[in-house]
């Protein structure tokens, strides 16, 4: 599991190591070392005669990349180091000194060859920096974005981010001024939160973590992403005892006539992970779904769990009649259900964790606008956790919210945040999909969510983690449909079971 903590935690934690005299800066600065010498060999098939520039804020973060950027000159990288702080740190300006390298004004030329190089290394600020960048650390990163503009895109350099892409929000995820987006973050001790919450995680590319052996024990866990061994600790596998009704009975309330074919795809998602589907929904959305899976239960029953609202629109009058009925009941029984789409219209007031709500921005908005507060799209997709967090809190619920990071958590849970996907997962469908396998998980846990209602909050992230990862093995680095995605769920599955 990647564990995020926040700033301060990290600070208390080095402080004891930094007493006695353990030397975290090299130890930093090294796996810098590696990490850009092994992208430079990736990107240029060698190290020696390749590029480097060096954006060197004024505290540990800009000497941590000013040493990394000696270090690399010592291996034959020609290196430009460029001042973005308004000092630089003694021992780091001396070592860099020593290998010849000098420490450019953040001028337009200077900010013109940094963007002609090899790799960029942002180490503007890290985990010191109090809010968005300003000063000299700003105009480097504005002048520099500009100066990367005149360059063709795959001529760029590769952007490492040393710690975090300088100007983050370190704790919150937030984007709150110009930010340099980064192909790698070398992150030092633990991730930070801003490197797991959009709209900041999406600014900082591949994440790796270096060990600086930190006592992080005490630290209260900000973030957490689940890896594939979470998943496979959390989902059941059915042993020779079992029967259809013990591994899980997931009802399904999905589909119209406008979009019977959001039901069908929640169907399939879930079909083959659950003892069995129930199906209730229009008798042309049940034709359709029974023609593509005859395993399907149509009719109403027991079910260890419900999902509602995948292809049923916020006015789909007739339908919402049943999604409420059937919610009811569900709630009223403490059973776990997943309630997507239109049905988010008809959620009760208050419900429990053991209830997933699957909303995108929009919808999340929607949902929170109905319960009085005053929220856009845009305002979400700005501060996704505060508003998912709220939706929480007003509800009861536990809530994924959807997007290229899906974010997930419940009363009093972590913040799960899950981004296993691919860019060509945005497609129509795909929150269908992803409905049915929530479901899934939910209805083969059934009776631990009962009596652990907290459960319902990393399960819909382990869910979203098959998602993603049934996306990608879909997609192969290519165009998917949301049926590709269905069908690769099973095969996932497995793989992520599979030791
Ligand atoms: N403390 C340690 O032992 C270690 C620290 N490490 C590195 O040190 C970093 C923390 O170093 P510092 O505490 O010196 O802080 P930073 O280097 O993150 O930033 C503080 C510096 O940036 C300036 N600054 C603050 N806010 C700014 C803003 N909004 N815009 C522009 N400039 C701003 C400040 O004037 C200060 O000089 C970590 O992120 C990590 O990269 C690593 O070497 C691991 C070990
Ligand atoms: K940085």
């Amino acid at each position: 599991m990647l564990i995020a903590r926040r700033a301060r935690d990290v600070t208390a934690a080095e402080a004891p190591l930094l007493a006695a005299g353990v030397p975290l800066m090299a130890t930093a600065v090294r796996a810098l070392g590696t990490a850009v010498a092994g992208l430079l060999r990736q990107r240029c098939g060698r190290v020696v005669g390749t590029s480097v520039a060096v954006l060197v804020g004024s505290g540990d973060n800009g000497a941590d990349a000013l040493l990394a950027g000696a270090e690399l000159a010592r291996r034959g990288v020609a290196v430009i180091a460029i001042r973005a702080g308004s000092r630089v740190h003694d021992g780091a300006a001396r070592a860099a000194h020593r290998t010849g390298i000098t420490l450019l004004a953040p001028g337009a030329a200077a900010l013109a060859r940094a963007a002609r190089c090899d790799v960029v290394l942002d180490g503007v600020t890290g985990i010191g920096a109090d809010g968005p960048l300003r000063g000299a650390g700003l105009d480097v990163v504005v002048g520099l974005l500009a100066a990367l503009e005149a360059v063709p895109r795959p001529d760029r350099p590769l952007v490492v981010a040393v710690d975090v892409p300088s100007g983050i929000g370190v704790d919150d995820g937030t984007v709150a001024g110009p930010v340099l987006g980064a192909d790698r973050t070398i992150t030092m001790g633990t991730a930070k939160p801003g490197l797991l919450l959009p709209p900041a995680a999406l600014l900082a590319g591949e994440v790796d973590v270096v060990d600086l052996g930190l006592d992080l024990a005490g630290a209260e866990p900000a973030v957490v992403r689940l890896e594939r061994a979470d998943v496979a600790r959390l989902w059941p596998v059915p042993g020779p005892t079992d029967h259809k009704y013990t591994r899980g009975v997931l009802g399904v309330v999905a589909g119209s006539t406008g979009y019977p074919g959001a039901a069908v795809l929640a169907t399939s998602a879930a079909a083959p992970l659950v003892g069995m589907v129930r199906f209730l929904g229009p008798d042309t959305v049940v034709d359709a779904v029974l023609a593509r899976h005859p395993e399907v239960v149509h009719g109403d029953g027991r079910a260890q769990a419900w999902l509602v609202g995948p292809g049923i629109g916020v006015d789909d009058g007739e339908r919402l009649a049943q999604v409420r009925e059937v919610l009811e009941r569900a709630v009223a029984h403490g059973l776990p259900a997943v309630v997507d789409a239109g049905a988010l219209e008809v959620l009760p007031e208050r419900v429990g964790a053991q209830v997933v709500l699957t909303p995108h921005a929009g919808e999340l908005a929607r949902l929170l606008g109905a319960r009085g507060e005053d929220v856009a799209r845009e305002d979400v997709e700005a501060r996704p956790l505060a508003h998912l967090r709220r939706a929480v809190a007003l509800t009861g619920a536990t809530v994924l919210l959807k997007g290229a990071v899906t974010l997930v958590a419940g009363p009093g849970t972590a913040v799960h945040s899950q981004a296993d996907g691919t860019a060509w997962l945005a497609t129509a469908g795909a929150g269908d999909v992803l409905a049915g396998v929530v479901g899934a998980a939910l209805a083969v846990r059934s009776d631990d969510v009962v009596a652990e209602p907290g459960l319902a909050a990393p399960l819909a992230a382990a869910a979203a983690a098959v998602h993603g990862r049934a996306a990608r093995r879909a997609s192969g680095g290519g165009p998917i449909v949301a049926g590709d995605v269905a069908r690769a769920v099973a095969a996932t599955l497995a793989e992520v079971l599979r030791d």
